[in-house]
């Protein structure tokens, strides 16, 4: 996978790492969310260090209740564990970023498929893609509150941003409307296949291969005890020695990363950070892991238009088309 006609530095960049790499400890900062509004300033301060630098930052006092999460990760269990016939009736539909996919994200650092299998939900494109209530009661429910609690969340971070690059205050979230069939938000659970009775080759792949992510802003939700999750920033990422730092996945907080899309819409003042999932090494849990994603996404009709211009306008549709095709095998 070293299509270049994507005509994207981020692509180029991240065909080149795939290698191992070395570890270095970092700070990844912790941000208190809560008195959110009147407490906004200090929080706009702290959010800014953070993203401008290492692209990463863990909230805590988010907001999301701690029962919402652990319903949507077992349902999220629930799901994955139905038998292989029966998550098949909720394909992926290409380019959609809805519906259930098994080892089929190919990555362009690595050129093999994630060992892992996803279902997103972007609401506007769910018709046939729900679970039927038999086989996971609750499932829909549950999920679309947790989608809009992340919503919610991923909106108070941008509008912290949007205080800062000078836009409106609402800016982003006029831009990410979840009430029009333009919304191409994702929340996306992961299942990474326990590595128990895997074969010695397979220690060699990645249970996600480094990338960037496509959307503004990120929020990821880990379990405790299924870690593997690490993250280089891009001041290092251009040289020569790749360093990676492991991201904690600590009870309670939810880890935020910046995208591509908000690099660029910020005039890269914002940071998008490489990142990947490694594989277990021999002593370490070998069992299952199970992550979930939510990627804020502009709207397709929403322009990005960085506050000086330093690159063309685009449509968050056309953004978004341009980078799934390079990541999706059956594209
Ligand atoms: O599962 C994780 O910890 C990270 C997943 C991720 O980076 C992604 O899906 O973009
Ligand atoms: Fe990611």
């Amino acid at each position: 996978m070293t299509d270049t006609s994507y005509g994207l530095q981020e692509l180029n960049d991240e065909t080149r790492f795939g290698g191992e790499g070395e570890l270095v400890e970092r700070d990844i900062p912790q941000i208190d969310m809560s008195d959110y509004f009147n407490r906004k300033e200090e929080i706009t301060e702290a959010l800014w260090n953070a993203a401008t630098e290492i692209g990463f930052f863990q909230l805590y006092n988010h907001g999301i209740p701690q029962d919402l999460i652990d319903e949507a990760f077992w349902l999220s269990g629930e799901f994955f564990d139905l038998p292989a016939d029966a998550k098949a009736q909720y394909p992926l539909k290409p380019g959609t970023n809805a519906g259930w996919e098994y080892m089929e994200q190919v990555r362009p650092s690595t050129g093999t498929a994630d060992r892992k299998e996803s279902y997103q939900i972007t609401l506007p494109r769910m018709s046939g893609l729900w679970p039927k209530g038999a086989e996971v009661p609750q499932f829909k429910e549950v999920l679309m509150a947790f989608e809009r609690h992340n919503w919610a969340l991923a909106m108070k971070v941008l509008s912290c941003f949007a205080d800062r690059l000078g836009f409106a205050t609402d800016f982003f979230t006029d831009g990410h409307d979840p009430d029009t069939k333009a919304y191409q938000s994702t929340l996306r659970l992961i299942h990474y296949l326990g590595m128990e009775d895997a074969k010695p080759a397979d220690f060699k792949a990645w249970r996600a291969g480094a990338h960037t992510d496509f959307d503004c802003l990120t929020l990821l939700h880990q379990k405790p005890g299924q870690g593997g999750l690490q993250l280089c920033p891009g001041k290092d990422a251009k040289g020569r020695a790749i360093a990676w730092t492991d991201v904690p996945p600590l009870a309670g907080v939810v880890t935020c990363n910046i995208g591509d899309m908000l690099m660029r819409w910020s005039d890269d003042k914002l940071q998008s950070t490489l990142h990947r999932v490694r594989m277990p090494k021999p002593d370490d849990y070998l069992g299952p892991r199970y992550s979930m994603a939510y990627f804020a996404q502009a709207n397709m009709d929403t322009l990005l238009e960085g506050p000086e211009g330093k690159y063309e306008p685009m449509t968050g549709h056309d953004y978004i088309q341009m980078r799934l095709g390079a990541n999706f095998a059956r594209q």
